[in-house]
């Protein structure tokens, strides 16, 4: 059995975040294991309320999985505090964590900070130099990179100037850009996009955390990086053409058994 850790927020609509997550391990046919970093209060059309957990029991959960089960590959997505991050540094140095992507979490679609803005610059330090592969959308890299991108050029300039700080591949996410949806990998010094047309849908909520666990199943099965990254956006436009409403604001994206047993992969 191929084993996958999730450490990230909890969203209680279950549309992103750990339950997204986990949703999308099983979908690829791999076992899914979460810590938990913070629970949310959210649902379609806004986060309410968050709470950290304390950088003990954040700890632990790492230790009790580590100690005792092999992990394949690690996403990291909320994390919302410098302690956190700077906890989860340590215990995944600690235990030789391997295949880790790291999906740059700062702001929800709905506009709520889901990382203290002084925790960027740890998030920075601690977590890119650990990640097998990164995936900002445009704010995130713009944020990290401290540069506007608003084309395919800027966006290899960011992969490139992120690749710098530590992460050794990049993927620039294109869901916010005008136009096609298309993602800009920099890998081993080459680039390569990732195109596929824009699903017309306002039901979008939680695709950043679906195509990075999406990358960690694949890249705990053996795949290259660059392979990891095209089953992964295969994966995520479907998972968007499937969306659907829920609630009265943004839905969720569906995570579908039957990609995993169609595609045996
Ligand atoms: N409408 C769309 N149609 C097709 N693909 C999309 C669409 N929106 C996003 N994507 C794809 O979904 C993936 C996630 O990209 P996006 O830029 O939305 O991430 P994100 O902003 O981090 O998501 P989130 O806000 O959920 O954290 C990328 O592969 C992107 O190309
Ligand atoms: C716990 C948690 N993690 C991540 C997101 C980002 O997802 P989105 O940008 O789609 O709101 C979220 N809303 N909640």
């Amino acid at each position: 059995m191929i084993k996958v850790l999730t450490i990230a927020g909890s969203d209680s609509c279950g549309g992103a975040g750990i339950q997204a997550d986990l949703k999308t391990f099983s979908a690829l046919g791999t076992y899914g294991m979460s810590v938990i970093t913070a629970v949310t209060a959210q649902n379609t059309r806004g986060v309410f309320n968050v709470r950290e957990l304390d950088q003990e029991i954040i700890r632990d959960q790492i230790s009790a999985i580590f100690e005792d089960i092999q992990v394949d590959a690690v996403k990291i997505g909320m994390v919302s505090s410098a302690a956190i991050i700077e906890t989860i540094g340590e215990s995944l140095l600690k235990n030789k964590a391997q295949n880790i992507v790291v999906d740059p979490v700062m702001v929800s679609k709905s506009g709520c900070a889901l990382l203290q803005p002084e925790a960027r610059e740890a998030l920075i330090r601690v977590l890119l130099p650990l990640a097998e592969v990164v995936t900002p959308n445009l704010f995130e890299a713009e944020v990290i990179t401290e540069t506007k991108i608003a084309t395919l050029d800027e966006m290899e300039k960011a992969a490139v100037a992120i690749n710098k700080l530590g992460a050794k591949n990049v993927v620039v996410k294109g869901g916010h850009l005008k136009g096609d949806a298309i993602d800009v990998l920099y890998s081993e010094k080459a680039f390569r996009h990732f195109g596929s047309g824009r699903v017309a849908t306002p039901h979008t909520h939680g695709t950043g955390c679906t195509f990075s666990s999406a990358i960690a199943a694949s890249l705990a099965k053996g795949c290259p990086v660059e392979e990891a990254v095209a089953r992964a956006k295969e994966y995520i436009g479907g998972a968007i053409a499937h969306s659907f409403p829920l609630g009265r604001g943004v839905g969720p994206t569906h995570h579908f058994y039957q990609y995993y047993r169609d595609t045996n992969r």
